[in-house]
């Protein structure tokens, strides 16, 4: 029993199922329906979403559930037509590129010359008006010399005004894009920030981010600049032209003034419709759009499934749904087109007959006629732009419904119950607390606090579970697990009761347990993406994937991940994983279309090495056998504890020899034959490679990283017995300590302790090998020697 303690704890009341910290989550049992809480936001609504065998998409009302990996989403309701919702988020989108991007100072200098380029064009527009009163005044005194003067006068206008016109599309739209790849950024960075992708599609908190993200930001920063400068140039030309048709005939403005005002309200009447269509157009488009791209993510299980008939069916549903809507959508836009179609028809006689007695009368002459329809026409179309811009405005405020939808829900991941936070600081809002919830909290504080706080790198509150990163090279312990509670989130029912033990280096656990017992569950926890539940977990060491180059702790999921890019770039994953762009898009083309072993790029070929832009050649490798103890190719401590409590130095990129090594260390030898031993191979890794390589892959990995201490989740569940146990047999011999998810009673030769789940009471009634039930969410450890086949065979049931 070396290395694991066990500390027999009374049983403590169950954390109630919340996410304390969480705007977005809120305790169902606590927190009425109908409390103020959520009456101050309505913005924020969730429901239980289910998509239906037609693929449409089912929403129930039931507003408030458990916090943690339940499938939540927001009520999708079409889109949000009130101002009081849409003109915040508008606020939200559009204020922190022009305030808070690295460079404002000179993108507000890039909208000033756009708006001064807008004026300009306002500029040749009054100019024409003149001109054009001119020419016909020219054109009915029959005057041919002052004719032949103003044509000249024209075609010099429009040398000179064109130009304006052009480059202020131009720079708008450079502009627009500056602002579109901004946002963009930002928003993949609060998306991928504190792992908040997962939380989004785990709760299924949005639909489409995807969408959101590569078309909705598009449209909206262009959509949001060119309705600024329309704005601005209505401003201005309202001004202008008004003056001229104040000094033609200010009864025009009383003609201008109802028909304008009695065009908008009936253009909002008639086209509101159209905003939730809008919404709804763009969530079907996208529900279609993700259809295909799971297909092609899935052609092999579907093709074995013979599931092509039911993937068509469920497309065209989809396809259904989106030209179901959209027919809806072209009615309404066929009845606000009848209706501004009259409307733009209409104003080309109407200031032509108000004005025409005054002709008639010999009060004014021929060209002031031209010259106040021109007029007319300008200030209608400043003030009618309700009007002219209704749809472009429905699908404005969808955009901006979707896009602040997503917004806040990033930002309520970041600062809610995921986020890394400070266990000193950590506090409840009250808002979002009840008394009994409080005080597990301040417990929850109290215990962190009592942790060595000097050097933590931080502690993440999840639900009830206080998960805290210490430097982890204090010899002691590797992770420590202090009465950890789990919880299914959707039905509260307890997986793991009061857990409490230590994994200490060289000393391997294997966690067994029948299906559903909560295995997985308890890996997630310690990943900090399981949150439904109580306890704290203590990782002593920097998990993989922070910085490049360092990590003592290593997951490794149940389904290994096999990233776009060259052989190196597999192995490399994710302890070193920078791209070189042209590989990785490479690798997608080959991923969409054929693949086939390829070579990287020319620049890569014959470098022995740098497909990630950095030297890597074989020359770098200190050994080619590196995999046995004290071969370490990392300059850090490797397995076995010990070490200086100080930042660990990041690793070296490995050379071409030792990913040659690790490769073959993980029988994927023949492999890299296969492909003339070219590590800059690229191909579409994920078809090419059977499950049981992919999963050797992921040893190899380990290998070459060379954590402290690895977590794996049925990571040899595709292999033979002798691959399994020449991969656990390379982890003992490069010294890493390793805790390992799996069903096979095989397992137990390569591990020191076996920790048994006993899962959920009830659920299935299964029973141990003595034959007594179990409690729900029991446990217990046993040393792996006791437990032969037929133990583990007793015990999986
Ligand atoms: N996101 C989730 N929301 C709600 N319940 C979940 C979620 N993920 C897992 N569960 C439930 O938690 C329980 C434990 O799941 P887990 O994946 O940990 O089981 P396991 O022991 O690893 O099972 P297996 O051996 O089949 O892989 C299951 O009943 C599962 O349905």
């Amino acid at each position: 029993m070396q290395g694991l303690r066990i500390a027999a704890v009374r049983p403590r009341p169950l954390a109630p199922l919340c996410n304390i910290s969480s705007r977005l989550l809120v305790c169902p049992r606590l927190v009425p329906t109908s409390s103020p809480q959520q009456r101050k936001r309505p913005a924020v609504r969730f429901s239980v979403r289910s998509e239906k065998r037609d693929g449409s998409v089912a929403t129930e009302a039931k507003p408030l559930v458990p916090a943690g990996n339940t499938v939540l989403s927001r009520k999708h309701e079409g889109a949000s037509t009130d101002l009081a919702v849409l003109l915040p988020r508008l606020k939200k989108l559009v204020l922190p590129y022009w305030n808070e991007s690295e460079d404002h100072n000179s993108v507000r200098w890039k909208l000033a010359g756009v708006f001064a380029l807008t004026l300009g064009t306002t500029g040749v527009s009054v100019l024409f008006n003149f001109l054009g009163r001119d020419f016909f005044n020219a054109l009915s005194a029959k005057d041919a010399e002052k004719f032949s003067e103003m044509l000249v006068k024209w075609l010099a206008a429009i040398c000179l005004g064109i130009p304006v016109f052009v480059m202020r599309d131009y720079y708008q739209s450079k502009l627009a894009l500056e602002w579109r790849e901004w946002m963009t950024r930002r928003l993949t960075a609060e998306y991928f920030y504190d792992r908040t992708f997962y939380q989004v599609q785990a709760g299924a908190l949005v639909d489409n981010p995807d969408q959101r993200i590569a078309v909705d930001v598009r449209n909206f920063t262009d959509t949001a600049l060119t309705f600024s400068v329309v704005i601005l140039n209505a401003c201005v030309d309202l001004i202008s032209f008004s003056g001229i048709l104040y000094s033609i005939y200010p009864p025009l403005f009383g003609a201008l003034a109802v028909y304008a005002v009695g065009g908008t309200a009936l253009s909002v009447y008639i086209g509101r419709p159209l905003v939730g269509l809008n919404f709804q157009q763009e969530a079907q488009e996208a529900n279609f759009r993700y259809g295909l791209v799971r297909v092609r993510e899935n052609a092999e299980s579907i093709a074995f499934y013979g599931g092509e008939d039911n993937e068509q069916r469920l497309l065209n549903n989809r396809l259904k749904s989106a030209v179901d809507n959209f027919l809806v959508l072209l009615k309404a836009s066929r009845n606000l087109s009848f209706f501004t179609s009259f409307y733009r028809f209409l104003i080309q006689v109407l200031p032509a007959a108000v004005v025409a007695p005054l002709f008639f009368r010999g009060e004014i002459e021929f060209g002031v006629i031209n010259q106040s329809s021109s007029a007319f026409n300008h200030i209608l179309t400043d003030v009618s732009l309700v009007v002219y811009q209704f749809e472009t405005i429905a699908g404005f405020s969808a955009v901006v419904d979707r896009l602040g939808e997503f917004q806040e829900v990033l930002e309520g991941s970041r600062t809610g119950g995921t986020g890394t936070v400070d266990p000193s600081k950590a506090s409840v809002s009250d808002e979002e607390e009840e008394a009994g919830t409080k005080q597990q909290q301040q417990q929850q504080q109290q215990e962190a606090q009592q942790q060595p706080a000097q050097g933590a790198l931080g502690a993440m509150m999840q639900g009830g579970i206080t998960l805290t990163d210490l430097p982890g090279t204090s010899g002691r312990s590797l992770l420590d697990i202090q009465h950890l509670t789990l919880q299914v989130p959707s039905s509260g029912a307890t997986l793991v009761s009061d857990l409490t033990l230590s994994i200490t280096p060289g000393h391997s656990v294997l966690i067994m347990g029948p299906s559903g017992a909560g295995k997985t569950s308890l890996l997630r926890t310690v990943a900090g993406l399981w949150t439904s539940g109580s306890g704290r977990i203590v990782r002593h060491g920097q998990p993989m994937g922070r910085e490049e180059g360092e990590g003592d702790i290593f997951f490794v999921p149940q389904r290994p991940y096999v990233v776009l890019g060259t052989l190196r770039d597999q192995m490399l994953y994710p302890t070193w994983a920078k791209f070189d762009d042209r590989a990785a898009d490479a690798a997608a083309a080959a991923a969409s279309g054929t693949f086939g072993a390829t070579t990287a790029s020319s620049s890569n070929a014959g470098s022995g090495g740098a497909a990630n832009g950095r030297s890597g050649n074989g020359a770098a490798s200190s050994s080619s056998d590196s995999f046995g103890k004290g071969g370490s190719s990392s300059s850090s401590s490797s397995g076995g504890g010990g070490g200086d409590g100080s930042k660990r130095q990041a690793r070296r990129l490995p050379g071409d020899a030792e990913l040659e090594a690790a490769l073959r260390a993980v029988q994927l030898g023949p492999l890299l034959d296969r492909i003339g031993g070219d590590l800059d191979a690229v191909a579409d890794w994920a078809s090419m490679l059977s499950l049981g390589e992919q999963q050797r892959l992921a040893f190899g990995r380990v290998l070459l990283a060379k954590p402290r201490l690895v977590l794996m989740d049925e990571s040899t569940s595709a292999l033979d017995t002798r691959n399994e146990r020449l991969l656990y047999e390379a982890l003992r011999a490069a010294g890493i300590t390793f805790v390992s998810v799996g069903h096979r009673p095989t397992l137990c030769r390569y591990h020191d302790s076996v920790l048994l789940l006993h899962g959920v009471a009830g659920a299935g009634g299964y029973e141990n090998g003595s034959g007594g039930s179990l409690q729900g969410g029991g446990w217990e450890v046993r040393p792996a020697s006791e437990m032969s086949v037929e133990t583990a065979m007793d015990f999986m049931g």
